[in-house]
C-alpha cells in the first residue's frame, strides 16, 4: 500500500532525510520512531504530498505521493492541527467532507459515526471552546471525512493526558483492524509497541533499524543478566537488605568470569536472573547517534549475519517486503 524508496529531502543544504526505504501493506500499523529532528515529521509529509522528495520515490494506494488522485485515498493528521476556532466540530467536518465532495448525507452519517466512536459528544460547541484532546479528536475525525485507505498520523496522541492518548492509540489501532494502513509517529515507546506490526527507527535523517518489534528486540536487544554474589565482585553493588551484591552482565562468558571471581574471593554465585532486551533499550541503542548503530550493526555482523553493513540499511532493502 505504501512504497518508499530512497527517499531523500533536503532543506536548503541541509540533509534531513536520506537512503530511507520500507514499505507498509495494506491494513497494516507501521510506527515511525526517532528522538526530536529525525526526520519523521520530513517523511510523513512526504508520504502525504506535502513535500516534494528531493530525491527518490513515495507511492501512496498505487499513485506517487505528489499525484491528487493520491489524496482522496489519504488521511493526513499534522502534528499541529489548528483548528477555526468559531466552528463547531460538525460544521468544519462537514466543510472538509465538502471539499472532498464527499455526498451530504453520507458524510452526516460518517461524522456523526466516526463522533460516536471517539465519544465526542460536544458537536455543536466552538471549537475554541474545546479541549485539547477533544480538538485533537475533531482532527482526527477530519482525517476520517473521505474515507481514506491509508491514514498518515504524525504524533496523533503527543502532549494529551493518559486517558485521551489511550483512546487515540486504541482507536488508531482499530482504523487498521477495519482494514486500513495506518503510518504514524510516536515518540512513546509504550504506544509503538502496543499498536504497531513494524516500526522504523530513524536517527538524524537515516532509518536505521526496521521490523517488527519482536525482530528489532532479537537482532539488537541485548539480554542482561543478573549476576547475584555472596561476595562483592568488580563491577558489583550490594543488594539492600540482603546479604549479596548484583552484577548486571551482557554475556554467559561474563556471568561465568563473575562466578569465578566470586570464588576467587572465597565467595560464591548464589543465583542468576535473565532479563530480556526492552525496545526502549533498543530505541536508546540506535538512536545514540552513528556509532551506536554501527556498533549494532558489527554485532549483528559478528553474529554472522548477512547484509549488515551500512546503519542505514541495518535491514537490507526489501526483506520485510
Ligand atoms: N522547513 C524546514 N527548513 C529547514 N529545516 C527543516 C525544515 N523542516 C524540518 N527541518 C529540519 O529537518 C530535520 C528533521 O525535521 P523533522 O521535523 O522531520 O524531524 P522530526 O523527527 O519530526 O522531529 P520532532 O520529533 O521534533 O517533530 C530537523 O533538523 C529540522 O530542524
Amino acid at each position: 500500500m505504501i512504497e518508499v524508496r530512497d527517499l531523500r529531502k533536503e532543506y536548503g543544504g541541509f540533509v534531513a532525510v536520506e537512503g530511507s526505504t520500507f514499505s507498509v501493506d495494506e491494513g497494516e500499523v507501521f510506527g515511525v520512531i526517532g528522538p526530536n529532528g529525525a526526520g519523521k515529521t520530513t517523511t510523513l509529509k512526504t508520504l502525504a504530498g506535502l513535500l516534494e522528495p528531493t530525491d527518490g520515490h513515495a507511492e501512496v494506494a498505487g499513485f506517487d505521493a505528489s499525484d491528487p488522485r493520491m489524496r482522496q485515498r489519504l488521511g493526513f493528521l499534522p502534528e499541529e492541527s489548528p483548528l477555526y476556532e468559531e466552528m463547531t466540530p460538525l460544521s468544519y467536518l462537514h466543510f472538509f467532507a465538502d471539499l472532498y465532495d464527499v455526498d451530504r448525507a453520507v458524510a452526516e452519517t460518517r461524522i456523526h459515526d466516526t463522533l460516536d466512536r471517539l465519544d465526542l459528544e460536544y458537536r455543536e460547541r466552538p471549537l475554541g471552546d474545546m479541549s485539547k484532546g477533544m480538538k485533537r479528536k475533531v482532527a482526527i475525525a477530519r482525517s476520517l471525512v473521505n474515507d481514506p485507505d491509508v491514514l498518515v498520523y504524525d504524533e496523533p496522541a503527543s502532549g494529551l493526558d493518559p486517558l485521551t492518548t489511550n483512546y487515540i492509540i486504541d482507536f488508531t489501532r482499530e482504523l487498521a483492524d477495519d482494514g486500513k494502513t495506518v503510518v504514524f509517529s510516536a515518540h512513546n515507546l509504550y504506544h509503538v509497541e502496543s499498536i504497531c506490526d513494524r516500526i522504523a527507527i530513524m536517527n538524524e535523517g537515516r532509518i536505521v533499524a526496521r521490523g517488527s518489534v519482536a525482530e528489532l528486540r532479537e537482532r539488537y536487544g541485548r539480554t542482561a543478566y543478573h549476576v547475584y554474589t555472596s561476595v562483592p565482585v568488580e563491577g558489583s553493588e550490594p543488594v539492600e537488605g540482603r546479604d549479596r551484591h548484583e552484577r548486571t552482565v551482557e554475556s554467559m562468558d561474563a556471568v561465568e568470569a563473575t562466578r569465578e571471581a566470586a570464588e576467587a574471593a572465597g565467595g560464591r554465585l548464589v543465583d542468576i536472573r535473565t532479563e530480556d532486551p526492552s525496545l526502549e533499550r533498543v530505541f536508546l541503542d540506535l538512536a545514540e547517534g552513528e556509532s551506536d548503530a554501527e556498533r549494532a550493526v558489527a554485532r549483528r555482523a559478528e553474529e554472522g549475519d548477512a547484509g549488515a553493513g551500512d546503519a542505514a540499511r541495518a535491514e537490507p532493502p526489501g526483506a520485510d517486503e
